[in-house]
């Protein structure tokens, strides 16, 4: 029989270079929180990927970047540390972009990590030509050499596509130690389920929204409960769910003309929630404002972070 592989990965890169939606394709069902905004993607998700010949435990991590307040600290060393406990780092480049100074930074600090294996990932083949793409995988290879990283492999994918999602699964495999499966096959993810719910939340309450809120936002699953006095074959969960702003004014961007958006929100959430828990739920959703929850060490305690 050959040997089975198992362990960590974590992707990095900069903010929408395609972490998450990679995440997913791998994982092949929705857990990572995905939108068009930058930096959304704030706990370290776990999705898991069984194979044959071994188990990926994806640990998907939110952008590094300069930080301007705490939460910004705290994400960036949320970051580094999910770094230093992974067995393979594997660092997205969006093809539809060219490398930059931001992209150099984190190959920096992934020079600091020798000994791991570090995959090159080139995101969004989708969007390119395969002469544009040849030159991005090239950029790509002369900056790993630059900053003496040395790529264990570099894969071009398209998450949106399928392309060579599964190639680079089992590219991963074969670079991971060997050892047991740490977690049971079926499983998809160790996140509670209220991270999940959050998430899902968070993400439909940020769709559409152009301005600063993404960095606002908080999202706290409070209470969730079988309703009382259902038969079995007609349950109905009780979600009772907080949305976190900083100011009054994005409480009205939430909440919408006539609460317009928060029942969009609602609806929309919803229905995934459903899916995810297989089961019909009341979605009780309230707008709050925390004041300036971002810069106040309590209140990050509160809010889980
Ligand atoms: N066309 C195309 N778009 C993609 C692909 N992968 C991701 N995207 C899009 O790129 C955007 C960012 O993707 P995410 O997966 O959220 O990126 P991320 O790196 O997790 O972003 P942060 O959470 O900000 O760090 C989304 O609008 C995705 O739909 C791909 O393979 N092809």
């Amino acid at each position: 029989m050959s040997e089975f592989h198992s362990g960590f990965v974590s992707f990095v890169g900069r903010p929408n270079a395609g972490k998450s939606t990679l995440t997913n394709a791998l994982v092949g069902e929705k857990v990572a929180i995905t939108s068009s905004r930058p930096q959304t993607t704030r706990h370290a998700v776990r999705g898991l990927v069984h194979r044959p010949d071994g188990q990926l435990i994806l640990v998907d991590t939110p952008g590094l970047h300069r930080p301007r307040t705490l939460l910004g600290e705290r994400l960036n060393d949320l970051v580094r540390s999910t770094w230093s406990e992974v067995d393979i780092v594997g660092m997205c480049f969006p093809s539809d972009q060219r490398i930059g100074p931001g992209d150099r930074y984190l190959i920096g600090e992934l020079a600091a990590l020798r000994s791991k294996p570090m995959f090159a990932i080139a995101t969004k083949t989708d969007l390119v030509s395969p002469e544009r793409l040849a030159q991005h995988l090239q950029s790509i290879a002369t900056a790993g050499q630059e900053a003496g990283v040395e790529w264990t492999e570099i894969v071009p994918v398209s998450a949106v596509k399928g392309e060579q999602v599964e190639l680079l699964a089992e590219l991963l495999v074969r670079a991971l130690p060997e050892g047991p499966a740490f977690y049971p096959e079926g499983q998809l993810t160790d996140e509670p389920e209220e991270t999940l719910v959050a998430e899902i939340i968070r993400e439909a309450a940020l769709e559409g929204v152009h301005d600063e809120l993404p960095h606002s936002l908080a999202v706290v699953v409070e209470e969730m409960v079988p309703r009382e006095g259902r038969s079995e074959n007609k349950p109905l969960l009780d979600v009772r769910v907080n949305v976190y702003v900083e100011r009054d004014s994005q409480k009205g961007i939430i909440i919408g003309k006539k609460g317009a958006r928060l029942h969009e929100i609602g609806v929309t959430s919803r229905g995934q929630i459903e899916r995810l828990l297989g089961t019909p739920v009341y979605l009780d959703l309230h707008v709050k404002v925390a004041k300036d929850w971002q810069r106040d060490p309590k209140q990050l305690r509160k809010l889980g972070f």
